[in-house]
C-alpha cells in the first residue's frame, strides 16, 4: 500500500474516532441536561485527565465526583459508562429506597454475562441475576450464621499465630504487611474454604495456593479489561471458552475442589470448610436461621416473598466449584485491605493504640492467655477500632446495582429506566461532615456503645445493605479482629520512613495502599505467645 493510501485512511480513522467522541460527549450532556439531572463528565475523559495529569488514583476520583454533588447539593448526579446510564446517588434517603424498600426493582449489580464455559464463575453467586441469585443465596445464607463462623474460630487462630511468627522473622527495622497479610488471608481462606493447608507461612516463595490465589483477583491491568470489554460487548465470542482468570487457575482449583467433594461423597469423611456446608445445604441439611438470631444488618438482608429460582442445579459440583472461588476472591483483597489500614491508622494514632494494647492484654489475660471466640466479642474497643478503619478507610469504596424495572425516584422528577445503573459512593458518603463531625479525623469514639445508635445506617455501607449485602462479614470481621488482636499484643507498631504519610491509593478492585504498607513492628518482651 502506498504511504499516502496508508495516511489518508490513517485520516479518516482519526476524524471518525474524533467525531465519535464528540458525539458521545453531546449525547451524554443533552441528555442529563433533557433530564434536570447533574452532568458528572464523560466518564473515561475525567479518568484520563485525573489519572494521567493529577496522579489520582480511580478511588479519588470517585471522590471528585462525590464533592461535585456535594457542592451542588444534589441528591443524584449522572453519566454514561461503556455506553450505560449511570447514575450516581450521595442522598441517603433515596440510597434507603434502591437498597432495602424498593429492592425488587435493583436485585441485580451491573456485572457483565458470564460465559456459561467459564467454571470458576459460571455460578458465582455475585454474577447471578434475578430468581436464581434469590435461590441461591436463601440457600448459602445459613452458611454463614455466628454458629458456622465460630467453627473456623481456631483455624483463624492458627493462621494468625503464623502470622506473628512470619512478622518476627522479618523484623529488620520495617516489615511491608502487604506481603505479611496476604499470607494470612490466603492462609485463612485456604483451610476456610476448602479445608487445603495453604503452605503460606512455610514457604520463602510463594506458595502454589498463595500463587494461584493472587491471579484469582480483579485487577485493572490490559488482560482483564479486555476480557471483561469482550464478555460485556461480544458475548457470543466470550462463549466460545474465553474465562476470566484463565485456564491454569480453573484446573488448580477446580480439579482440587471437586476431588474433594468426589473423595468425600465416597468416603462420608466431613471436613470443617465451607465446601461441606455447602454439601448440606445443597442436601438441605442446613437449619434456616430464626429472625430472632439476627442483628438488623442481617434483617434487613432477608429476601421478602416467595423465592421461585431453583437451586438444584445451582450447587451442584460446579457450583460448589464457582462459589468457593468466590468466598476465596470476596475474602482476599477487602479483608487484607482492613487490615492493612487498621495497623496503619494504629501506627499514626499511638494512644488509640496504647488504650487497644490495654484491652487486648486484659481481656487475654481473663480466658487465660489465649484468644477466645468470647473474648474477641466482649473487646468492645476492638470493635470500635475496625468500624473507624471501615468509615474511614472501606475496602470497598464503591458498589452497584442495575435497575430491573422503570422506577420514579421518590421525591424528585428522576426516572431510573430498566437497565440503567447505579453508584453508591461509599468513601464519599463515609467522609461527609452531614452524617460524622470531623470526617477526616479517625475517631473510634462514633462507634462507642452509647454513640453508634447516633449514626444513620445508610452513612455506614462498608458491607453494603439489603438482600445484596455482603453475606462474609461475620467471617472478615472475626479474622480482622482476631489478627489484629494477635499483631497489637505481640508488637509496637510505628511509622517507618517509608510509611505513606498523606496516604495515597492505589488503582485496584479493592482500596489499596499504593506502594506498599512499610510500618516498624517492634516485638514486645514478654507476651504471652512468648
Ligand atoms: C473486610 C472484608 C469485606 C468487606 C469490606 C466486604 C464488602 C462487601 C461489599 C461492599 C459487598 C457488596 C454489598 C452490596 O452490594 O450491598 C460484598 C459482597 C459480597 N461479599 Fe464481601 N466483603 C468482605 C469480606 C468477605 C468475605 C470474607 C466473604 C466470603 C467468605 C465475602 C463474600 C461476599 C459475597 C459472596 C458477596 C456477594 C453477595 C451477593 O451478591 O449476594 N465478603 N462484600
Amino acid at each position: 500500500m502506498e504511504l499516502a493510501t496508508y495516511l489518508s485512511i490513517l485520516l479518516f480513522l482519526a476524524i471518525f474516532l474524533i467525531s465519535y467522541v464528540i458525539y458521545s460527549l453531546i449525547s451524554e450532556i443533552l441528555f442529563f441536561r433533557s433530564k434536570k439531572i447533574l452532568h458528572l463528565g464523560n466518564s473515561y475523559l475525567t479518568a484520563f485527565y485525573y489519572m494521567t495529569f493529577k496522579s489520582k488514583s480511580m478511588w479519588e476520583l470517585v471522590h471528585v465526583a462525590y464533592t461535585k454533588t456535594r457542592q451542588a447539593n444534589v441528591p443524584i448526579a449522572g453519566n454514561f459508562e461503556m455506553g450505560l446510564v449511570n447514575y450516581f446517588i450521595p442522598d441517603l434517603t433515596i440510597l434507603k429506597h434502591i437498597l432495602v424498600k424498593d429492592f425488587d426493582h435493583f436485585v441485580n449489580r451491573r456485572a457483565i454475562t458470564i460465559p456459561k464455559s467459564d467454571l470458576l464463575t459460571k455460578k458465582m453467586l455475585f454474577f447471578m441475576y434475578d430468581e436464581p441469585w434469590k435461590a441461591l443465596r436463601s440457600k448459602l445464607s445459613p452458611t454463614f450464621t455466628t454458629g458456622k463462623i465460630k467453627r473456623f474460630f481456631a483455624l483463624f487462630n492458627a493462621s494468625a499465630k503464623k502470622l506473628v511468627d512470619y512478622i518476627d522473622a522479618q523484623t529488620e527495622g520495617e516489615v511491608d504487611l502487604v506481603a505479611a497479610y496476604s499470607k494470612f488471608t490466603t492462609d485463612t481462606i485456604a483451610s476456610a474454604v476448602c479445608g487445603m493447608d495453604s503452605c503460606a507461612f512455610e514457604q520463602k516463595e510463594h506458595s502454589v495456593f498463595e500463587r494461584m490465589g493472587q491471579k484469582l483477583q480483579f485487577s485493572f491491568n490490559l488482560g482483564m479489561i479486555t476480557r471483561f470489554v469482550v464478555m460485556s460487548c461480544f458475548p457470543g465470542i466470550a462463549e466460545r471458552g474465553m474465562t476470566i482468570f484463565g485456564d491454569e487457575v480453573s484446573a488448580f482449583f477446580g480439579g482440587g475442589i471437586k476431588s474433594l467433594i468426589r473423595e468425600r461423597t465416597q468416603t462420608g469423611r466431613k471436613g470443617n470448610d465451607f465446601i461441606q456446608l455447602m454439601m448440606e445445604a445443597r442436601e438441605n441439611k442446613l437449619a434456616k436461621t430464626e429472625d430472632s438470631e439476627l442483628e438488623s444488618f442481617e434483617r434487613d438482608a432477608v429476601i421478602k416473598g416467595e423465592v421461585k429460582g431453583q437451586v438444584a442445579d445451582l450447587l451442584d459440583d460446579d457450583g460448589i466449584v464457582s462459589n468457593c472461588v468466590l468466598f476465596i476472591v470476596a475474602g482476599y483483597d477487602t479483608t487484607q485491605s482492613l487490615l492493612l489500614f487498621c495497623a496503619y491508622a494504629l501506627a499514626i494514632h499511638p494512644e488509640i493504640q496504647d488504650k487497644l494494647r490495654t484491652v487486648v492484654d486484659e481481656g487475654l489475660e481473663e480466658s487465660g492467655g489465649d484468644f477466645t471466640y468470647e473474648g474477641i466479642n466482649q473487646m468492645t474497643y476492638l470493635d470500635m477500632v475496625i468500624n473507624e478503619t471501615l468509615r474511614f478507610y472501606p475496602p470497598a469504596p464503591t458498589m452497584d446495582r442495575r435497575c430491573t424495572q422503570d422506577y420514579a425516584v421518590p421525591g424528585t422528577d428522576v426516572v431510573i429506566k430498566k437497565g440503567d445503573g447505579i453508584m453508591v459512593p461509599v468513601l464519599g458518603i463515609h467522609h461527609d461532615e452531614r452524617y460524622y463531625s470531623e470526617p477526616e479525623k479517625f475517631d473510634p469514639e462514633r462507634f462507642s456503645p452509647e454513640n453508634k445508635g447516633k449514626i444513620n445506617q445508610y452513612a455506614f455501607l462498608p458491607f453494603g445493605q439489603g438482600p445484596r449485602n455482603c453475606i462474609g462479614m461475620r467471617f472478615a470481621l472475626m479474622e480482622v479482629k482476631l489478627a489484629i488482636a494477635q499483631l497489637v499484643h505481640n508488637f509496637d507498631i510505628e511509622p517507618s520512613k517509608r510509611t505513606p504519610i498523606p496516604m495515597e491509593y492505589q488503582n485496584a478492585g479493592s482500596l489499596m495502599p499504593k506502594g506498599g504498607m512499610w510500618l516498624s513492628l517492634k516485638r514486645r518482651p514478654g507476651t504471652l505467645q512468648d
